[in-house]
């Protein structure tokens, strides 16, 4: 360490703080970078590596990047799954002794980093604590301060449900829980750190130092106070900013597990993984930023309070019969900037003067909005009408202060306002007239001495002089100072003349600190209004959903549901909400659904591959969710009875990563629904026990069924569709299964998809038809219907024998007193018939003879 420069030992003591961070070192205008982080940065940057002398005779691997441009690469990096520590100069260089002060100002991470260009997600940040059996979980999003906490049992299914609504970009837990960490890391896309837990006395000083949000559950105490440490040590900001914060339970809304959030489709799809052909993508027709998100977190966490639900729906009502009420709102939120982020900005110090004219612009709008609302009666609406902050005080400081044409850089000058401030104007007035200025006191002072040329020049030595020709001396006053002599010529300072170079020369910087200084009183004046600025933010937000909700019920003829907490399902012809926009509105076919807790409890679908049952099942799925939502429904007509929770098994999600068959990832999701369905859950299978051979699969979706379908068991509204088609005969043996067929229509060696459920089961899969409009070559097909002929055949007869063999031991057991020499030999024979490796053929004679047999015995015991 001794050899080295004095810099190098200073980057040298503060990498030793930050060893698994990317540390980004600043000097004058750049972020550099040395050594390892050097080169492990310029290649994920791709920038050039260069060196630096070290002192001591060595080279340092270094690159660097412009700080005016740096988030794009920390954003970079923090995406590449590295942290990035910020370390800046903390004095003016000019005033340093010695070597510039420098400090770790913040380390960024996934859930710290504050994307300005992905404004419609939240991003998360969680801390995870184990306590006896639960977990509690909280979770932060730094850039708008919303916090919320939960508590859950301790299942490892129901956490990744949990942690799936958020989608964190980091996940902290304690250094102690290796075996959880080795679970989240394996499950879950997030960013997981172990960090050093703190105790509970720790964590309630810190929750209470820091955090605005009265009084938190004690079992909550180790998660929302680590989280808060982690935030404080890692980011050097306070967090009074975080005042919404919620502590719910995960019970109190409808649970969708994390499987049926993505087999739905609710926030992204499944193939391209994009919002656009979600539901959210389809629901989305916010205008602000605080608005998409809110209705993402709407989507996750569907209401189970029909109070609540029918406040929304209510409101929703309002605004669609209220047309040209709806489209001036929608303008005036569209004019609205995302005021809900620029608490935090206000945290981080970093609001700049087009965030302020920005906020200004926003509650430019709110008292127009307010107006707009007063005319509705909805209890929500009124709600937001009453509580709407106006902020005009707000409105009048920056409209007083800030430059409207302001520049983004505070160091810059020209962001405060003329007439704001009397000294603003008057170093102002000083930079722009300085000339003027200095022709006023050379004319001042020609007329107080009487020396007609006198004259005011400038050079770099002693700045500015007055110069008075030698015919002039005797003229010369003494307070003139002289400072050269030239040939025909002396030159002279006065006091004045000192004070008014300083001012001209020092104008500019001065105003640049003044306007900079003024910048941050306005900027602590409007931050000490924050919690004002969030509950508007939050109102606008509500606003905005249910206006979203109202325009798609307009352009998507949605009609307002029944909620209700009854038990009954039904919608006249439901359509699927995104299939019907991707295929067009008149290309889709709409259905019925009827479900209760009675008769139509369970449903078995079956129809041909690609007739449409799972659109149709999730189609019913989707409507349930929209309505819990408080939003309308695409329907003619829906009843919703309050479902608690919703379960699907659908399609083969492979997961090779986890080291599970697909046949296994489908058997523990059908043991998670098993476990966790209560009589007011909904619940969609999609072919369960097809990842295995036919007799194991039936058997398996046979007893699933049953066990669903049974009131004493679980008893849950079902959808079940299946290509096993001897499930159909349910129907007869449990009360409440009921079977519908989407149909089709056959045309020779074609099938027409007709997408109409109807009642009654199916009993042609059609996979052939299917394979030929999906392209399989003539002759495979052909091979493929001589085999399928082969198994009918086969099938036939395992059917004949089943219904002989029954015939046989009816005959017996009623017939045995009058045989019963023969007792022996025909148990022998029928019990055979399972153990012999006989073909169906020769099966079939043997009964055949057998029930001859027993005919002709019957016959001469009645002669
Ligand atoms: N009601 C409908 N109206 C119009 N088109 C529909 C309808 N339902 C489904 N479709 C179309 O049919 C396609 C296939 O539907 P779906 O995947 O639901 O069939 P499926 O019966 O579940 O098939 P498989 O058994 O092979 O999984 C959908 O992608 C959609 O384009």
């Amino acid at each position: 360490m001794q050899e080295l420069t004095p810099m190098m030992q200073q980057y040298m003591e503060i990498k030793q703080k930050v060893k698994d961070c990317i540390l980004f070192f600043r000097l004058g205008d750049f972020y550099e970078m040395f050594f390892e982080d050097a080169i492990v940065a310029s290649k994920e940057l791709e920038i050039a590596l260069t060196s630096r002398d070290c002192g001591n005779n060595e080279k340092a691997p270094m690159c660097g990047v412009p700080y005016h441009s740096a988030t794009s690469y920390i954003a970079k990096l923090i995406e590449k799954g590295y942290k990035v520590a910020i370390c800046e100069q903390v004095e003016d260089p000019k005033l340093a002794k010695g070597i510039v002060k420098r400090e770790i100002t913040r380390i960024i991470t996934p859930g710290t980093f504050i994307d300005e260009n992905i404004s419609t997600a939240n991003n998360f940040i969680c801390c995870i604590s184990k306590d006896r059996s639960e977990f509690a979980l909280t979770f932060v999003d730094v850039s708008t301060g919303e916090m919320y906490s939960c508590l859950l049992e301790e299942d490892l299914q129901k956490l990744l449900n949990e942690i799936g609504k958020y989608n964190p970009s980091e996940i902290l837990i304690s250094r102690s829980e290796d075996e959880l960490y080795e679970f989240l890391k394996k499950n879950c896309t997030s960013f997981v750190q172990m960090i050093e837990f703190v105790d509970l006395q720790k964590c309630y000083e810190v929750i209470e130092n820091q955090i605005n949000v009265g009084k938190i559950d004690e079992r909550l105490i180790l998660s929302v106070g680590n989280l808060l440490k982690y935030l404080i040590e890692t980011q050097k900001i306070s967090f009074d900013y975080i005042r919404r914060y919620e502590f719910y339970r995960v019970q109190n809304y409808l649970q969708i597990d994390i499987n049926t959030k993505r087999n739905l489709e609710l926030t992204e799809s499944i193939i391209q993984r994009s919002r656009k052909n979600s539901l959210l993508g389809i629901l989305d027709q916010t205008k602000t930023s605080m608005g998409s998100r809110l209705l993402k977190k709407w989507i996750e966490r569907p209401l189970i309070d029909v109070i609540e639900i029918n406040r929304r729906l209510d409101s929703v009502e309002q605004l669609k019969s209220n047309y040209s009420i709806l489209v001036q709102i929608e303008e005036l939120l569209s004019r609205m900037y995302d005021i809900e982020r620029l608490s935090s900005k206000f945290a981080y110090k970093n609001v700049n003067a087009k965030d302020l004219l920005s906020l200004k612009r926003s509650i430019e709008v709110l008292p127009a909005l307010k107006k707009l609302l007063s005319s509705f009666s909805a209890q929500l609406l009124k709600e937001i009408y009453e509580g709407l902050d106006t902020l005009e005080d707000i409105y009048a400081l920056i409209d007083s202060s800030i430059n409207e044409d302001a520049p983004v850089t505070l160091k810059e000058g020209g962001i405060i306002k003329d007439g704001f401030n009397e000294e603003v104007d008057r170093l102002r007035n000083i930079s722009k007239n300085s000339k003027e200025l200095l022709v006023q006191y050379e004319e001042k002072e020609r007329n107080l001495t009487g020396i007609k040329n006198l004259r005011i020049g400038y050079n770099k030595v002693f700045g500015y002089y007055i110069e008075v020709t030698k015919s002039n001396y005797s003229l010369v006053p003494d307070r003139y100072i002289r400072k050269q002599t030239l040939a025909n010529a002396e030159r002279y300072i006065t006091e004045e003349l000192k004070k008014l170079e300083d001012e001209i020369l020092g104008a500019d910087q001065k105003l640049i600190e003044l306007e900079y200084q003024l910048f941050c009183e306005i900027r602590d004046r409007i931050e000490a209004q924050i919690e004002r600025i969030q509950k508007t933010a939050s109102y606008i937000a509500i606003l905005d959903v249910l206006c979203s909700f109202a325009r798609i019920a307009i352009d998507n003829e949605y009609v307002r549901p029944n909620v209700c907490l009854g038990d009954r399902i039904y919608f006249k012809n439901g359509r699927h909400p995104v299939v019907e926009k991707m295929i067009g509105r008149g290309n889709f076919i709409p259905n019925d659904t009827e479900l209760d807790q009675a008769e139509n409890r369970v449903l078995i679908i079956t129809g041909p591959n690609m007739a449409g049952k799972s659109t149709y099942m999730r189609q019913v799925a989707l409507i349930v969710i929209m309505a819990q939502m408080g939003c309308f429904v695409p329907a003619d007509e829906a009843h919703i009875g309050i479902v608690d929770k919703i379960f699907s098994r659908i399609g083969a999600s492979d997961d090779i990563s986890s080291g599970q068959s697909t046949f296994m990832v489908e058997m523990s999701e059908v043991a998670n629904i098993l476990k966790n369905a209560t009589p007011k859950s909904l619940i969609i299978f999609d072919e369960v026990g097809r990842g295995t051979s036919t007799y194991d699969g039936l058997s398996i979706a046979w007893a699933v069924l049953e066990y669903v379908a049974d009131k004493s068991k679980i008893g849950a509204k079902t959808l079940f569709a299946t290509h096993y088609h001897e499930l159909t005969e349910l129907e007869e043996r449990i009360p409440g299964v009921k079977n519908y067929r989407v149909d089709v229509k056959e045309e020779g060696k074609n099938i027409i998809f007709l997408r109409k459920i109807v009642r009654g089961g199916c009993d042609s899969s059609y996979g052939i038809h299917v394979a030929r409009l999906a392209g399989i070559p003539e002759e495979v097909l052909k091979r493929a219907e001589e085999i399928l002929k082969q198994l009918e055949e086969a099938d036939i007869n395992r059917k004949n024998i089943r219904k002989l063999r029954k015939e046989i031991k009816k005959e017996f057991t009623e017939q045995i007193d009058f045989f019963s020499y023969k007792k022996e030999e025909i148990i022998d024979k029928i019990e055979k018939l399972d153990i012999l490796n006989i073909t169906p053929v020769q099966a079939l004679n043997i009964l055949s003879e057998l029930k001859h047999e027993i005919i002709k015995a019957k016959e001469r015991q009645l002669i």
